[in-house]
């Protein structure tokens, strides 16, 4: 089924492990070009969902329309060590000069010089960047953010949450951003998404302002189940 109106329509999406319910009739819509993230607890079915998003595992119930292109990146940046920065971006890209797209997509992410340099050498948010890079030469309409910044210092996540916010405005793909941290979804989606007991649970705008990102912060700790006041 192809998807329509939004960029992904989810209906009734059940995914089971040895017969019990990790998804359990799930419903999600993402519309074009739209910036959403996915908050819940440890072991909630975050990685599941966005597995069945990618297209990496088709055993469930329910409808899954999606479009034609899906890029993921993962927290782990998984470059090839024997292959340069530039080829690992490039790495089986249809285009009539590959180099040439692939050197314009390190651009994009400030790393230029680093094409010829193999993946060993680079920092981890180096790294994480020429992910961002592979995941975006394929201009796709749906991108996949699986705890991206996670292992990333907080200076490193702070800068690479501009990259990204800045690559969404140029490149316009929708985007499912997993994440634990849930001022980092606050602030970068326009919607947050709690997803609890197998279902989204609770969805929230982008706050306004630092006072309302403080308030929804709260309601999102509260919607997972986390004490966030000492007794
Ligand atoms: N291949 C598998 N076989 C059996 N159970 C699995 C498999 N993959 C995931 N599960 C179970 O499904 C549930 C959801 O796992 P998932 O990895 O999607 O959670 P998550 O929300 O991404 O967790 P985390 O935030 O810790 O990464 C867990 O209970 C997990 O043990």
């Amino acid at each position: 089924m192809a998807a329509r109106r939004g960029a992904v329509i989810v209906r009734d999406l059940v995914k089971r492990f040895d017969g019990r319910p990790v998804l359990d009739h799930l419903d999600l819509g993402i519309d074009r070009g739209e910036f959403v993230a996915l908050v819940g607890r440890s072991g909630s079915g975050k990685s599941t969902l966005l597995r069945i998003l990618a297209g990496l595992d088709a055993q469930h119930e329910g409808r899954a329309g999606l479009p034609s292109s899906v890029s993921v990146a993962f927290q782990e940046p998984r470059l090839l060590p024997w292959r340069s920065v530039g080829e690992n971006v490039r790495l089986g890209l249809r285009a009539d000069d590959p180099a040439e797209v692939a050197r314009r997509a390190l651009g994009e992410v400030g790393l230029a010089a680093h094409e010829k340099s193999w993946p060993l050498t680079l920092s981890g948010g180096e790294a994480q960047r020429v992910s961002l890079a592979r995941a975006l030469v394929r201009e796709p309409q749906l991108l996949l953010l699986d705890e991206p910044f996670g292992a990333l210092d907080a200076l490193t996540r702070a800068s690479m949450h501009r990259l990204v916010q800045g690559l969404w405005r140029d490149h316009r793909p929708a985007v499912l951003l997993v994440t634990h941290d849930v001022e980092e979804a606050l602030t970068l989606a326009d919607r947050t998404l709690v997803l609890a007991d197998g279902r989204i649970s609770a969805e929230h705008p982008r706050p306004g302002d630092e006072r309302e990102l403080s308030a929804l912060r709260d309601r999102v700790l509260d919607d997972l189940g986390v004490e966030t006041r000492a007794a």
